[in-house]
């Protein structure tokens, strides 16, 4: 089938999969749990052969990390799907209602958006979470994963095909699969079909889809994350905040990149906290004054401020104030995830509201910008964008609204000139039977 067909069947697709009623989808969910959960042996062997593959082409561990697919990770695949299905519907959400006139009321109502395009890196376990959160919102999806992952996301998306196309009135298209960057060049041309792709990558990688396609894009780039450790922070959360940040997943866009250090705290904690970053093997970089602090600490070029290592590498700079690293932040970060560790709700709030970031957190790890943490059941990705959603999007970032307005005959001449009527636009409750 060529990428056009595909799309078009998507396109049809998705009209059958907006008006499916919410029990209906989330059979189709459980099904798609329980092929893979009864499949482990045929995924697990697939990825096998993508992690060959990897290993041949000396692929970084933390990236392999991120691709490695056990029957433990499928088990959590499965519960993932299940706890999609388990979510509220975004669908036919009432948004508000408005009386034009007698008899003449305008109601706002949730969507799907349509069809999907999304691209995204070798993590087999993205491809259920991103299909079953689209299946949920109703729409199609045509997925495209990164190439190392590509035997283990072929025998995914087959498994859950299978299990759609055993229900009766469910699409097989919802969820389809390219494989190729030529593809990708040929999905991008498909904007009679497609309604928004998501690229999950690079900022070059999402340049590039931005530049070749009249689709709309929803972004989902790097993450230069920050902590900064303000001068009233409480050393030991600082310390433990600034570690798992670097240390609990360094592959992931949410991990940090730069710690910033209040220049009263740094003499105190600086130190210590290098010799345990070095422990764990983390490669350290700094500024001047941070190299005054940490022995051994190589400076820091001045392009390292603007690096995403997602590895074990961090670069630490020592700061005036708070508005130094607010203004820090805004200049170099990528406007993924920043936290800042303080005791004191006045500097912490004037962070958060300045820091003009997805996710601003005060006390807590970047870690913790991910959708299923966040509580939205899973994510399609952290979007980078500033529109339409941004930060972990889940079900809600999946669908739009359509208006519907409920009249009995009446035409806009009307209110028009000056013997028309006059509109009450009065606002009435959303539960207000029509
Ligand atoms: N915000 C978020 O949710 C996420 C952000 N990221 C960010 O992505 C970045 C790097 O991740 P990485 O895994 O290396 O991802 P890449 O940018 O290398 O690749 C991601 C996907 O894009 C595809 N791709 C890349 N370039 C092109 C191109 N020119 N044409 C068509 N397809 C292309 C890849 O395909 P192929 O493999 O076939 O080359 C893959 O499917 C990091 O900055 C990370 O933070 C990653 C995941 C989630
Ligand atoms: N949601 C993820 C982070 C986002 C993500 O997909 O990251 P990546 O490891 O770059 O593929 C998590 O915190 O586990």
């Amino acid at each position: 089938m060529t990428v056009t067909e595909m799309a078009a069947s998507a396109k049809k697709a998705a009209l059958v999969l907006a008006r499916l009623d919410t029990a209906t989808k989330n059979r189709a969910l459980a099904a798609m749990a329980q092929a893979l959960e009864q499949n482990i042996d045929a995924i697990v062997e697939a990825n096998r052969r993508d992690l060959e593959f990897s290993k041949n082409e000396n692929i970084a561990a933390p990236l392999i990390a991120r691709l490695a697919v056990d029957a433990l990770k499928v088990n959590s695949m499965a519960q993932g799907i299940q706890s999609v299905a388990g979510l509220a519907d975004p669908v036919g959400r009432v948004q508000g209602t408005t009386e034009l006139d007698k008899d003449l009321v305008l109601r706002r109502v949730s969507c799907p958006i349509g069809v999907i395009g999304a691209i995204f890196e070798s993590r087999p376990d993205a491809v259920p979470q991103i299909a079953s959160l689209c299946l949920k919102s109703g729409n199609a999806v045509i997925l495209k994963g990164g190439r190392e992952a590509q035997h283990s996301n072929k025998v995914i998306v087959d498994l859950m095909r299978q299990a759609i196309a055993s229900l009766p009135g469910v699409p097989e298209a919802a969820v389809q699969l390219i494989e190729t960057r030529a593809e990708v060049a040929e999905m991008l041309q498909q904007d009679r079909y497609i309604n928004l792709v998501v690229p999950r990558g690079s900022n070059e990688f999402v340049r590039y889809v931005q530049e070749h396609t009249k689709i709309p894009v929803l972004g989902h780039s790097e993450g230069i994350c920050h902590v900064y450790i303000d001068e009233h922070a409480d050393v030991e959360k600082a310390r433990a905040i600034a570690l798992d940040a670097k240390l609990q997943y360094a592959a992931a866009c949410n991990a940090l990149e730069t710690l910033l250090v209040h220049e009263r705290i740094a003499p105190r904690l600086l130190p210590d906290l290098a010799r345990q970053y070095r422990d764990k093997g983390v490669e350290l970089v700094g500024d001047l004054r941070a190299c005054s602090l940490v022995p051994d600490l190589h400076k820091a070029a001045d392009t390292e401020w603007d690096t995403e290592y997602n590895d074990l590498k961090l670069a630490i700079k020592v700061v005036d104030d708070r508005g130094a690293a607010i203004e820090h932040i805004n200049e170099h970060g990528s406007g993924h995830t920043d936290t800042i560790v303080t005791e004191n709700r006045e500097v912490a709030e004037q962070f958060m509201n300045e820091v003009d970031s997805a996710s601003v957190m005060w006390n807590a790890s970047t870690r913790f910008a991910d959708g299923f943490r966040f509580g939205l059941g899973a994510e399609i990705g952290i979007s980078t964008n500033k529109t339409h959603a941004r930060g972990p999007v889940g079900l809600e970032g999946l669908v739009i609204y359509k208006y519907k307005l409920f009249g009995c005959g009446q035409t806009v001449a009307d209110y028009s000139g000056e013997t028309g009527r006059p509109f009450t636009h009065r606002p009435l409750s959303d539960d207000t039977p029509l």
